[in-house]
């Protein structure tokens, strides 16, 4: 008791020593000269020290700073870790909780063996004209933030050279997987939607019916692409990606395209190029789109009709100028993927649909227009166990061999199975029903072969 009265009571005649001592310097000496001592004080401290710090202001002018934001997302996931005191809030395009650093918390992160510090400190600015109380701005307090990030001096180099770019990416990975997906339409003709709607297609890789070794190469093409920004910036290529899916209704196509959209995380941009008016209109869609989404042209055989090139120009030359760029163009839709305006945005994917690909403009299937082809065939017996799993949860069974048989000679679509299991799953025998309705389905075809004979 006796030794923390002691304590305190020395504390505070030393900090009363240092007010006494500073006001007499401050009465008594000249400013320019505590400046100078100051200044030098700072200068030697400055050199001494082995910690550098690293301010970041929220705001660089008018606009924010993005290493701010980076900072104060990625410390979220810290914060919980190492703070004390955090924030929480969710906002409604956000799939989860997001946390965020109190003022004046340090957060420590450990960075392959460097030890950093961060602290959010806040500065409150005096309201303008605080001192003439009929100022109408006079009760506006502002506050000016930054993030301090401190470390060795030894580790600048590895702080900005990889570190800083680590929490950007991390960052924007980490926004990207708390965002919920959207799906944007037109609305207008040229504009999107701004009221987007929330996509909540469940379709997964998991949950997709497809041969599983086309489903293998489809996900680590798009994981190739996603890490891909280093390979796209040394190969000159813009970060894009095509592809085009191909097969009879109800084999997966759109399902595809949801289950893409969830694996990434990326919004769909739904075009009906039947109702875009021209190829500018186009143009200012594909501005409007924002980075990492994708852009679906479904049924694209059907929704307009692109003639090939040539025809396009002798049809333009015979209308005369007044009706150029009256419709969108094969060119036009030619410059979406990979014409100047299609570079715009970063990591980007477009898909075509159609049920004919044969119907397509040879143009649109050259090698590199759309990086990938890929046919959404009839009901294979892959395919079909991914089926039975989902709906049936069932991976085994005495009727499989007799399936895998009847799906090698008859064309069934995968939605068909899909039909048939959801029909007969309370039924006692589901998969001997499926059985039926595939011998049945033969018999018709094998009818029709007759007919036409
Ligand atoms: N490969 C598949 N895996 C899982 N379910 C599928 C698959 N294909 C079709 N289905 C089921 O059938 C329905 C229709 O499929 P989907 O819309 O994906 O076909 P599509 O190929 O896009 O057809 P369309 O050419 O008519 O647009 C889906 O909602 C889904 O329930
Ligand atoms: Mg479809």
């Amino acid at each position: 008791m006796s030794n923390s009265t002691t304590l305190i009571s020395a504390v505070a005649s030393l900090a009363a020593s240092a007010m006494l001592i500073r006001s007499i310097t401050n009465d008594f000496i000249p400013l320019e000269i505590l400046d100078f001592f100051y200044s030098k004080i700072y200068y030697l401290s400055r050199q001494f020290s082995s910690q550098l710090t690293i301010i970041i202001e929220e705001f660089q002018g008018v606009s924010r700073n993005q290493v701010y934001e980076a900072a104060e997302v990625y410390l979220g996931t810290k914060a919980t870790l190492s703070a004390l005191r955090v924030k929480a809030s969710k906002s409604e395009d956000d799939k989860k909780l997001a946390f965020s650093v109190d003022r004046d918390e340090d957060i420590s992160d450990d960075y392959e063996g460097v030890q950093v510090k961060w602290k959010l400190s806040c500065e409150i600015l005096e309201p303008y004209g605080s001192r003439h109380s009929n100022d109408r701005n006079a009760n506006f307090k502002s506050e000016v933030r930054s993030y301090e990030l401190s470390f060795h001096k030894k580790h600048k180099e590895k702080i900005f050279n990889s570190y800083l770019p680590y929490v950007l990416e991390r960052a924007k990975d980490i926004k990207q997987e708390n965002m919920e997906v959207k799906l944007h339409t037109i609305e207008y003709d040229c504009y999107w939607n701004g009221n987007s709607v929330k996509f909540s297609h469940p379709m997964t890789f998991k949950t997709l019916a497809i041969d599983a070794e086309l489903k293998r190469e489809v996900v680590s093409d798009l994981d190739k692409f996603v890490k891909g920004k280093e390979f796209y910036k040394r190969t000159g290529k813009a970060w894009k990606r095509g592809y085009l899916l191909y097969g009879p209704p109800g084999t997966g196509k759109s399902s595809l395209i949801a289950a893409m959209a969830n694996y990434l995380n990326y919004d769909i941009y739904d075009l009906d190029l039947t109702i875009v008016t021209n190829n500018n209109d186009l143009k200012n869609l594909l501005l409007g789109m924002s980075n990492r989404s994708i852009l679906v042209f479904e049924d694209i055989d059907c929704s307009i009709k692109l003639q090939n090139r040539e025809e396009e120009e002798e049809e333009e030359q015979k209308k005369g100028d007044n009706n150029k760029e009256s419709k969108v163009t094969l060119s036009g839709l030619l410059n979406v993927i990979d014409g100047l305006w299609s570079c715009c945005g970063e990591e980007r994917i477009i898909i075509f649909t159609t049920n004919h690909k044969e119907r397509l403009d040879p143009a649109l299937l050259r090698p590199g227009r759309m990086d990938m082809h890929i046919h959404l065939s009839y009901c294979t017996f892959s395919a079909f166990k991914q089926l039975v799993l989902n709906y049936l949860g069932i991976s085994q069974h005495k009727l499989f061999e007799q399936i895998e048989g009847l799906l090698g000679e008859v064309n069934v679509t995968p939605a068909e199975v899909a039909g048939e299991l959801t029909k007969s799953s309370d039924t006692r025998d589901p998969l001997q029903d499926l059985v039926n309705f595939l011998h049945s389905k033969k018999m018709v075809e094998s009818d029709t072969i007759i007919d036409q004979c």
